[in-house]
Parts: structure tokens; C-alpha cells; sequence
């Protein structure tokens, strides 16, 4: 099987001597097209730093990464960010939208960078907000939404390039239970329809979303509970074209 996303020994490190911190410290990870992987572990236990490098956002000082395929860790800046655009759909729990840009517009950005036609972007991004439920709120900007409703378009967002995996840090960790409870059903929505998922989070709800669960410590992983079977392959991944 081809994996979606795959690494092994991956190693980031900070300071040094007696400051040396592990961040991450020889990680394998596999990722099944279609799974949704949740990681869990107390704070500073390196879940954020591993998502940053499984994304690309950061270097590692050791391992690789593959993503469908691909070699991901030592491209060029340019290179990784025309993957990432491409390839990945990222979720922070800050949300990062462009308070001067309607809920559409900050959909329709990513896709816009990625090459695709203004009618096109605009009808995928009315389509996805419509599907997270906000098809009232296009022309909104940000500062007038809730939290819950932000971050719904920060998941339309991730999707609108339509890639083959999805990266969330804390996707709930700003949010009240109630607007909580909202992003948690649109992702066991994304689960559902087969698409593959990496979850860091605190909240054990959404942990419970995932297909499988490990626990992190000091930088490695301590612990991996199998907690349900992926949806039917990933459809995403077929259509990637990195
Ligand atoms: N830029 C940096 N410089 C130095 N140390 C860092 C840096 N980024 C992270 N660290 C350290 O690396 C370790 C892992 O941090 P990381 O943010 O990945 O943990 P986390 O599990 O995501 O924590 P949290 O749940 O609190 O977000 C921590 O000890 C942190 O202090």
C-alpha cells in the first residue's frame, strides 16, 4: 500500500548541552490514505513540533518525510510551499484568517494561489462553506463570526485545494464546548467520507473521532490504541497532483 503520508526517524532538536530540548526525537510514522491518526500527550511533549515537520512547515535535523509518494523534508522553500498548497489542508487552533477578508474570500485564497480560475475558486469556496454549514456568512468578515463559525471556515479553507491530507493542531482549543461540539461533527464528517487526517489535540472528544491514537512523551511516541477501522480509501489521494 502506498501510504499518504509517511516518515521515519524524524529528529528535531533545540538548544543545546544541558539546554537541549527533543522536541521530536526519532518518529516513525505511517498514515493509511483515508485514517484519521489522532496524537495526544501532555504539553511540551513535542505533538505541535511533529506536525509542523509532517507538513512541511519546519525542517527536521534528521529523517524523512513522504508524502503520497514524495519526498517532502529538504525541498526548497518554494518547492515545499507549492506542496503544502497542493497537497495539504492545515487547521490551527489561532484559525490565522485574514480579518480584512470575507469568510469566501479567505476560502477562495488558497485556491486562487494555486492556479485555479475566480469562478471556479468562488463556486468551491460557496460549496464548502455551504457544507460546513455557513452558507448565510460568505460575505462575513471574520471579526463578525464566532469562534465556531471561524473555525468552520478555517476547515472550508483547508479543504478548498481538495488535499489529500489534512493537518489540525488543537482545531477545538479556542473554541467553547458548544462550537466545540460543531467542529467535532465536521470532522468525524471528514473521517466518514474517507479523508486522511492528522489531529493534534488535547480534547478527548476529538480524540475519539480518530481510527488511531498515540500518545506522545518527551518527544517520541509512548503509545498507539487502535480505536476503529478508515473509512473506504481516500478518494483525495487519487486526484493529488503534486
Ligand atoms: N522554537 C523553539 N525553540 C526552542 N524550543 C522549542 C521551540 N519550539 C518548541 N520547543 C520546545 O520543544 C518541546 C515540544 O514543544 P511542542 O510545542 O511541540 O509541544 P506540544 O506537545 O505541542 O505542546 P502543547 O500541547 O503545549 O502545544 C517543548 O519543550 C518546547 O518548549
Amino acid at each position: 500500500m502506498e501510504y499518504t503520508l509517511w516518515a521515519r526517524g524524524l529528529r528535531r532538536h533545540y538548544g543545546s548541552g544541558p539546554s537541549l530540548v527533543r522536541a521530536v526525537d526519532d518518529v516513525d510514522l505511517a498514515v493509511a490514505p483515508g485514517e484519521t491518526v489522532g496524537i495526544v500527550g501532555a504539553s511540551g511533549s513535542g505533538k505541535s513540533t511533529l506536525l509542523h515537520l509532517l507538513g512541511g512547515l519546519d525542517r527536521p535535523d534528521g529523517g524523512e518525510v513522504w508524502l503520497a509518494g514524495r519526498r517532502l523534508d529538504g525541498l526548497s522553500e518554494t518547492a515545499a510551499a507549492r506542496v503544502r498548497r497542493r497537497g495539504i489542508g492545515f487547521v490551527f487552533q489561532a484559525f490565522h484568517l485574514v480579518d480584512e477578508l470575507t469568510a469566501r474570500e479567505n476560502v477562495e485564497l488558497p485556491a486562487l494561489l494555486a492556479g485555479t480560475s475566480r469562478r471556479a475558486a468562488r463556486r468551491r469556496a460557496e460549496d464548502l462553506l455551504e457544507r460546513v454549514g455557513l452558507a448565510d456568512r460568505v460575505g462575513q468578515l471574520p471579526g463578525r463570526l464566532s469562534g465556531g463559525q471561524r473555525q468552520r471556515v478555517a476547515v472550508a479553507r483547508a479543504l478548498v485545494n481538495d488535499p489529500g491530507l489534512l493537518l489540525a493542531d488543537e482545531p477545538t482549543g479556542n473554541l467553547d464546548s458548544a462550537a466545540a461540539t460543531d467542529v467535532l461533527r465536521l470532522f468525524g464528517a471528514l473521517r466518514a467520507e474517507g479523508r486522511t487526517v492528522v489531529i493534534v489535540t488535547h480534547d478527548s472528544r476529538v480524540a475519539g473521532t480518530a481510527d488511531r491514537l498515540i500518545t506522545m512523551r518527551d518527544g517520541a511516541f509512548t503509545d498507539e490504541t487502535v480505536l476503529g477501522r478508515p473509512a473506504a480509501g481516500s478518494a483525495a489521494l487519487a486526484g493529488l497532483d503534486l
